[in-house]
């Protein structure tokens, strides 16, 4: 049977008195495009850094493809990318240099067609002569991706890898990213832009405080957490509490929306009140609204 792409059981990471990771258990198996997602100061960076080598857990097992990152390090680094959240460079190399140098880290020579595939998919075929001082906080982004795929890892662990980068090249970077899993590759997602990861994962952690507060498919989490809502601007806001709705500070007031078999009486109720609706509007479940739900509840 194949291993799955990661397995981590139960990490523990402290901190001084601060518990960064407070026993995380985690499989995505080969093939997934699996998000991990919190609040800043979660343990998502910590938990990647554990997986990547770079910190040291002080309990717990973490293994890629099936190889244990502490007894079997070399062989889960050849299986894993990282791209990792800090923009950290030798500015004096250039961008090519950079990718041959990191290729040689794995004992990768001649590597320069797959170098030059990876800067086309990533729109910097045109910068692959300059230095790293020379781009764009988003370029340097795109290198870093870059840099994660020269070894053509099977599993790519993506720390936010769109902040900073403009509209039309976040698209072009994730249509490459979806290639790439097609493709076979095992993608992992930290990012804050939670419309991202609602159009690209299929499984979605949620992780608070160091532990795993909700795990599912993205499908499931949306139908199990978030409900839709009808918002609605009165020609009375103060009707509001008295017919279930909350009053926002804008003014509009909304009302939870279980099934739209609610939506009738909901409007017959606020009719029996007296109210008049000026504007409508219904809200469709999406991954924000569950992000708050199960922060709130955890
Ligand atoms: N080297 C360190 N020394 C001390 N505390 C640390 C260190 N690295 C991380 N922490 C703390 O551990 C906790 C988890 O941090 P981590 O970077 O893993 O969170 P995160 O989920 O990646 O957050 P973000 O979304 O902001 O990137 C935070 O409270 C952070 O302050």
């Amino acid at each position: 049977m194949n291993p799955p792409a990661i397995r981590v059981v139960a990490a523990s990471k402290r901190y001084g008195s601060l518990q960064a990771l407070a026993g995380v258990d985690l499989e995505v198996a080969q093939g997934e495009f699996f998000g991990l997602l919190g609040p800043n100061g979660a343990g998502k960076t910590t938990l990647i850094s554990a997986l990547s080598g770079l910190a040291r857990p002080d309990g717990g097992v973490f293994e890629i493809m099936g190889y244990n990152v502490v007894s079997d390090y070399r062989k889960a680094r050849r299986n894993l990318g990282v791209v990792p959240q800090e923009l950290v460079f030798d500015p004096f190399f250039s961008v090519r240099e950079l990718l041959r140098i990191q290729s040689g880290y794995f004992g990768i020579r001649n590597n320069d067609d797959w170098i030059d595939e990876i800067l086309e998919n990533l729109d910097l075929t045109a910068k692959a002569g300059a230095n790293m001082r020379m781009l764009s906080g988003g370029m340097k982004r795109r290198v870093l991706v870059a840099q994660a795929l020269v070894h053509r890892p099977p599993v790519i662990v993506l720390d936010e890898p769109t902040a900073g980068v403009d509209v039309e090249l976040r698209q072009g970077l994730w249509q490459f990213i979806r290639k790439l899993n097609r493709d076979g590759h095992t993608i992992v997602l930290t990012t804050h832009y939670l419309e991202e990861a609602e159009a690209l994962c299929g499984r979605i952690a949620m992780l608070k405080s160091g532990k795993v507060v909700a795990l599912d498919t993205t499908e499931n989490l949306l139908r199990r957490f978030a409900s839709h809502s009808l918002a609605v601007r009165l020609d009375r806001p103060e009707l509001a509490a008295a017919t279930g709705g909350v009053l926002a500070a804008n003014g509009w007031a909304e009302f939870p929306l279980d099934r739209y078999d609610d939506l009738e009486p909901l409007l017959a109720r606020l009719r029996e009140a007296g109210a008049k609706i000026l504007e409508m509007r219904v809200g469709e479940a999406d991954l924000e609204r569950v992000f708050v739900e199960v922060m709130s509840r955890a």
